[in-house]
């Protein structure tokens, strides 16, 4: 029977800071503090996120998480009406005198976006070109002029101000441009765009062995594996398997005692049910899961492991 070790020790969402990480979030704070909001573009699993969530920490300011998605709409960012308060009093202390006093107001609640504005909060805008362009369009006003529009809230001001310790960092992934909505040219004019690409195998290492209980030579055997299947693998629908593949891989080969071992089945079977899918997705073939777990058994007979 296998039996899953207790937990996993190591901090799983630590950013590893290597210099050229270092270099990017000091730019990147640079730019913010200047005023400037910044985009963190790149392929799935290239670490944007993680970078951005780094850099809203430093601001020591609070941090408000939002995620783009088609339904998003104004109502969600500047806020909404959800019901109706009413009070009634009834004055019934001298008999003879009935006294009924009845107000009904609207609850408003406040929109993510407003609540962020109003109070100097930085916001990750996570993944904001799954959002409709016309919902984008709010942030228009915010990064040109400083004032967020209250159109279509019912509220008496048309606008507020933003206030000056608000900022935004904004991070998509290209590949998903296609099929969902164009990043419009005018938001992006506004924005500092920094590409983040897949890190060389020695950063994507230095991260698998610090992250998981792998040794750091297995951990170079791991991401040499997935980044040689991943260059074979590049196309429209599909990056092919990120650096997430590789700490899965490390995380549950360990947990499972499973060896290391290009050559050893459940290691095979532990990639193959890790890559199978992503690689599938980028193989034009009759039959692409069959030829997809072709190609990650051969890379794994052609996997080294450096001696201690
Ligand atoms: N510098 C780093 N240090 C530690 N872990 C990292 C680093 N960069 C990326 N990771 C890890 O890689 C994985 C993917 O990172 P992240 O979610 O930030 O990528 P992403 O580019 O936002 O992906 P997606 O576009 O799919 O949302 C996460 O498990 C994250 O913890």
């Amino acid at each position: 029977m296998t039996v899953l070790k207790d937990g996993i020790k190591k901090d799983a969402r630590a950013l590893i800071q290597d210099d050229e990480t270092k270099d990017i979030l000091s730019r990147s704070l640079h730019y913010l503090k200047a005023g400037y909001s910044i985009h963190f573009t790149g392929p799935s699993g290239a670490g944007k996120t993680s970078l951005a969530l780094a850099l809203a920490k430093k601001r020591k300011r609070p941090v408000m998480l939002m995620h783009g998605n088609h339904e998003l709409d104004n109502k969600d960012l500047i806020g909404n009406f959800t019901g109706y308060s009413s009070k009634k009093v009834v004055d019934h202390y001298v008999r003879s005198v009935y006294k009924k006093d009845e107000s009904v107001t609207e609850t408003w609640n406040d929109g993510r976006l407003l609540e962020a504005v109003k109070n100097g909060y930085t916001l990750i805008y996570d993944e904001f070109t799954r959002s409709r362009p016309t919902t984008n369009n709010i942030f228009l006003s915010i990064l040109e002029e400083g004032v967020l529009p209250l159109y279509g809230s019912k509220l008496t001001e048309p606008f507020i101000r933003v206030h000056p310790d608000f900022s935004v960092i904004f991070t998509s992934n290209p590949a998903e441009y296609a099929g969902v909505y164009d990043t419009q040219d005018a938001l992006l004019d506004r924005l500092i765009t920094i590409f983040l690409d897949y890190k060389d195998i020695d950063r994507e290492t230095a991260i698998v062995a610090e992250k998981t209980d792998v040794e750091e030579r297995e951990a170079k055997a791991i991401t040499t594996l997935v980044s040689t299947l991943r260059k074979k693998c590049s196309n429209d629908k599909s990056n092919g398997p990120s650096l997430r593949a590789s700490l899965m891989i490390a995380k549950l080969a360990s947990g499972q005692g499973i060896a290391i071992d290009g050559e050893d089945v459940d290691f095979q079977n532990l990639c193959i049910d890790v890559l199978c899918h992503p690689i599938s997705r980028c193989i034009e073939s009759d039959d692409p899961k069959a030829e997809a777990s072709k190609l990650i058994i051969n890379e794994c007979s052609n996997m080294e492991i450096p001696e201690d």
